[in-house]
């Protein structure tokens, strides 16, 4: 009996770019929406970039409002890039609609009509709305790019995108990740700033002002306002001048390096975290006070300076784990002063991490702080969604990836009457510094100095009055299909393949102290072992074995 064969002109195999190129895609390539969008070598995203747009159209007219499109592939090398989508509220993009976008970026040229009516049926069904019809004059996709050289070729298969529909479109040019959500927002949300680059700036720094106006340096104050920063050869660094240019030098005075080299080469957050070593162009010898390092778009940020008595290279981290203990501490401080004047309206406030934050700051969240943290799944959306169940809800993944989220009731008596007392007053400001879509470098680092200066500290001091990194380990090992690994237990219990958590847990007990666990990446063909144990040697010992664990497994 002969198989059927479906004719070429209705297979991927005829699917084109937004300039009529032939894109060809092989039966077995399945895309899908991942941790962070798509993502993979830049030759394949002015396909992906097309459809993407042409996704963000549709959602922007089934909501009459602006959808976003960021381009970028954030910390990985410059021949890649990416694209992901941002919803009208500046978040990430809705869950089924991650569904939707892979069912249609995975759709023959042929069928692409069919799956968008598809669409529409089941978006009628569940939401009762309409792509084709109804008020659409809002619609409009915003769409900016970081630094990579394919940025410009991809920024106008956006545009051929939006336009099958005929959606308004608008490039922002060069901008970090969070820039991008942050005009989202302001544009279905007017009042919220103006919808531009300027515009951004001026909120961000206008709040800086104040909030700074307001912070008093206590006697004996170690706070220096200067630091170094690391912009990863990014975006980060042209944006984050013009930023600058809004703030006075006294308040912050910011030397940058790693401008214009090759992007996030042995330098950037995402370095600077895996290898815990100084990003190129910094020296143990030069011993500076504080640095600061942004991720290829800007939306992770750690600080860290020369390790002493370690080898050369070897840098100390200030993590995501860090900025959030200190978010925590000054939050919590001012909340405590708001309910001692005002005991009526209670306002909460929860910090959530992912299985990668290092196990002495959840110890110090829960014992000193007296607070709880919340383990959730790692990627941005999991950490947004769990923090907005609070009334301030700060998130940070242990890479630097973090802000913090404030509720209604938050807004309706903190932001609304912000001169009742002082503590009202940093607060309502605080919220305003931060970039509450998602994880922005720029405004973390605005408050990092805020509460840096309050609380009169050097390094040495958030050093020391906190709490000390437990030795931790993180490897990659490459695998050929990570789709045979699947987690429970917020990612920290492998159930699948049969029988590994078992060797995994026999060699954990080996070690004092410790703490390991190993999943899949949700953006890289690598499986992530991370492990913690009393000693340096004995983490990279464990570290090791498990690795080995995988390979063997991936061997036999
Ligand atoms: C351990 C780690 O840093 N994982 C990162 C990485 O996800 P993986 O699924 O682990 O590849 O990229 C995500 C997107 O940038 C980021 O949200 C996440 O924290
Ligand atoms: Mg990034």
């Amino acid at each position: 009996m002969s198989e059927f064969v479906v004719p070429e002109q209705y297979t991927r195999a005829v699917n084109t770019t937004h300039t009529g190129e032939s894109f060809p895609i092989p039966d077995e390539e399945k895309f899908s929406y991942g941790t962070a969008g798509f993502r993979f070598r830049a030759e394949k995203l002015s396909f992906l970039v097309f459809r993407c747009a042409y996704v963000a159209s549709l959602r922007a007219r089934q909501l009459n409002s602006t959808i976003g499109v960021m381009i970028t592939a954030s910390h990985n090398p410059e021949e890649d890039n990416g694209v992901k989508l941002v919803d009208p509220s500046g978040d990430m993009l809705n869950v089924v609609w991650e569904i939707y976008a892979t069912d249609i970026v995975n759709a023959t040229d042929a069928n692409l009509a069919a799956a968008v009516r598809s669409l529409e049926r089941q978006m009628s069904q569940i939401e009762n709305s309409f792509i084709a019809t109804g008020n659409t004059h809002n619609a409009r996709v915003v769409c900016g790019m970081d630094i990579r050289t394919s940025g410009p070729h991809l920024m106008e298969a956006a545009r051929a995108g939006a336009a099958v529909f005929n959606v308004n479109f608008e490039n922002i040019g060069e901008v970090s990740t969070p820039i991008l959500h942050y005009i989202v927002k302001s544009y279905n949300f007017p009042q919220f700033a103006e919808p531009t680059v300027q515009g951004y700036y001026k909120a961000i720094s206008d709040a800086f002002k104040e909030l700074h106006e307001i912070t008093v340096e206590p006697e004996g104050s170690s706070y220096q306002p200067k630091l170094i920063v690391d912009c990863a050869n990014g975006v980060g660094a042209p944006r984050f001048r013009d930023l600058l240019q809004h703030i006075p030098k006294e308040l912050l005075e910011v030397e940058f390096r790693n401008e214009s080299g090759p992007l996030n080469h042995l330098c950037g957050a995402d370095f600077v975290k895996i290898a815990q070593k100084l990003p190129t162009s910094f020296k143990s010898e030069d011993q500076d006070p504080k640095c600061a390092t942004f991720d290829g778009d800007a939306d992770r940020l750690i600080y860290f300076r020369a390790k002493t008595g370690a080898e050369p290279g070897a840098a100390e981290l200030f993590d995501g784990d860090k900025i959030a203990c200190l978010y925590a501490m000054y939050i919590k401080e001012q909340l405590k002063a708001y309910h001692e004047t005002r005991p009526t309206y209670n306002i909460d406030m929860g910090i959530v991490q992912t299985a990668y934050a290092n196990g002495s700051s959840t110890r110090f969240i829960k014992d000193t702080l007296g607070l709880k943290s919340v383990i959730v799944k790692t990627g941005v959306k999991h950490l947004h969604e769990e923090a907005s169940e609070f009334d301030v809800g700060i998130y940070f993944e242990a890479n630097g990836h973090g802000t913090v989220v404030f509720s209604a009731h938050f807004d309706s008596i903190i932001r609304r009457h912000p001169h009742e007392n002082l503590a009202l007053r940093r607060l309502a400001l605080f919220s305003r510094v931060i970039n509450e879509t998602v994880g922005d470098a720029f405004a973390d680092l605005l408050a990092v100095e805020i509460i840096l200066r309050h609380y009169g500290w050097s390094m040495d001091d958030w050093a020391e009055k906190m709490y000390k990194d437990v030795p931790n380990v993180q490897i990659k090992v490459p695998v050929a299909d990570r789709s045979i690994f699947e987690t429970t237990n917020a990612e920290q219990t492998l159930v699948k393949p049969d029988g590994i958590q078992k060797m995994i847990d026999q060699d954990v007990a080996k070690f004092k102290n410790s703490r390991a666990f190993i999943r899949p990446s949700g953006t890289e063909n690598i499986v992530r072992v991370y492990a913690e144990a009393d000693t340096v040697e004995n983490t990279q010992a464990l570290g090791k074995s498990l690795e080995q664990v995988i390979r063997n497994l991936c061997i036999a």
